[in-house]
């Protein structure tokens, strides 16, 4: 059995399993034996003649096992039966970073159970997965989780009681947020990259791109000023505008030269795609110092970007579930170029769409998500006021692009001297 799954094995009855049914969770640990007391409730959306199964990701290598767990979805949705129901799910150690494991809870009828259950021991082959049954005892409100073997022939003979436990302090996707989703030096995501070349023949035309060295050699001399905001909110519109007022260099984030594989990267599982955004950051860092050696520099998009929406996809939930503010989460890149002014442009959400709809382009799924997903929107925005080092200045982006303009320059002129 893999190094991994006989670690997770080892703290076992310490873990808490949490089922994601339509985005509430339910929490749960496992005890040895059954106690005395009436079982109370476990699975809120279950009844008690569903056979529920937990799949758990477990690879030792992070590439394989986001590339896993991304495509176990897929064949898990094109494979079990119609009436199978699949939530997600996760199990870790309460303050323990990197201990969380994701994975997927299925619920399946009775009448679905063998096809159901063909399908898993065929999957649990792969030595990424953990496999568990939950049954419920006959007469009582008592459910047992059985581990299930590696070959799937049979069921291991010990059988936990699944009881339901309080929901942690911290929201549970918040333990890998750190160098899985969000990278905080040039080195961490660029060996997620070093790593998928044999898996993804693109990262290598993008790792032949970067900097030789993270570190900024030089400040430059001219002001560093970035805009940052959700998709629509007027970032275009005011970059180009004071690009013409100040006579400055725009430098779009991320830079042109990744545009060739920006579309293959969004595709790939959040570990990768979002170390290829972060890696366009050092990519820009280089062109700001060289630019901003001559002339003020307007980025479009920068850290925040990739930090926030990365933090708000890997948070499930309301904005509440996310770190808190002052978390080590919100942090800036120790070898990432600091801008000299940040602004972020906020806009009410009617407002927004108006844009969005007159502007009658194609979306991106993540600016669908944005426009569906009124949740999401907020963790964004909340995460991109969380940040530090530079944190950054909000502007009402709602008046005319002219007002709007005026705004800024009056801030440049205020913090920047310019
Ligand atoms: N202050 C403003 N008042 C009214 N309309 C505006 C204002 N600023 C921009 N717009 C219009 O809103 C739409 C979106 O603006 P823009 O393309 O500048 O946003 P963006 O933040 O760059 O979007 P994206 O990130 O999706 O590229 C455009 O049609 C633009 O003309
Ligand atoms: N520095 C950046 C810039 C962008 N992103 C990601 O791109 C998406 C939004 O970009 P648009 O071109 O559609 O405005 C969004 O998914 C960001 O996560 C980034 O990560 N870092």
């Amino acid at each position: 059995m893999a190094r991994r799954t006989a670690s997770l094995l080892t703290h076992w009855s310490a873990r808490v399993f949490s089922v994601e049914f339509n985005g509430a969770p339910d929490y749960f640990a496992i005890q040895d034996k059954h106690r005395g007391e009436p079982a109370p409730q476990v699975f809120r959306k279950v009844q008690s003649s569903d056979r529920c199964y937990s799949l758990l990701v477990c690879s030792s290598d992070r590439i394989r096992r986001a590339k896993f767990y991304a495509e176990l979805k897929d064949k898990l949705l094109r494979s079990l039966p119609a009436e199978c129901e699949l939530s997600p799910m996760s199990s870790f150690l309460p303050h323990v970073k990197d201990s969380l494991i994701k994975g997927y809870f299925l619920k399946a009828n009775p009448g679905d159970s063998l096809p159901t259950e063909r399908l898993l021991r065929d999957l649990i082959q792969s030595e990424s997965l953990l496999v568990c049954s939950y049954l419920k005892c006959e007469n009582s409100r008592q459910w047992t989780q059985r581990l299930w073997t590696h070959t799937g022939s049979s069921v291991m003979s010990k059988e936990y009681c699944v009881v339901p436990t309080d929901a942690p302090d911290y929201h549970p996707s918040t333990l890998n947020i750190i160098n899985s989703d969000v990278f905080y030096s040039f080195e961490e995501a660029h060996q997620v990259l070093r790593k998928c070349g044999d898996i993804i023949p693109e990262a290598t035309s993008v790792l032949e791109l970067l900097p030789s060295r993270a570190e900024a050699r030089s400040k430059p001399d001219f002001p560093v000023i970035v805009i940052e905001g959700l998709d629509a909110t007027g970032k275009t519109t005011l970059t180009q505008s004071l690009r013409d007022t100040l006579g400055a260099v725009l430098l779009p984030s991320p830079p042109q030269c990744l545009s060739p594989w920006r579309a293959r990267f969004d595709q790939e599982p959040p570990l990768i795609r979002r170390a290829f955004y972060a890696l366009g950051n050092y990519i820009t860092a280089e062109q700001i110092v060289q630019e901003g050696m001559k002339t003020p520099v307007i980025v479009d998009r920068y850290w925040h970007s990739t930090a926030s929406y990365a933090i708000a996809t890997a948070v499930s939930g309301p904005p509440c579930n996310l770190p808190a503010e002052g978390s080590e989460v919100y942090r800036w890149p120790r070898d990432l170029l600091q801008p000299s002014l940040v602004v972020l442009l906020t806009l009410d959400p009617e407002e927004r769409k108006r844009r969005l709809r007159d502007r009658g382009q194609g979306k991106t799924e993540e600016e669908q998500e944005l426009d569906h997903n009124q949740l999401f929107r907020l963790k964004v925005e909340e995460a991109y006021r969380r940040i530090s080092g530079p944190a950054c200045v909000t502007v009402d982006a709602g008046p005319s692009a002219d007002q709007v303009l005026q705004q800024v320059l009056i801030l440049i002129r205020d913090k920047c001297q310019l």
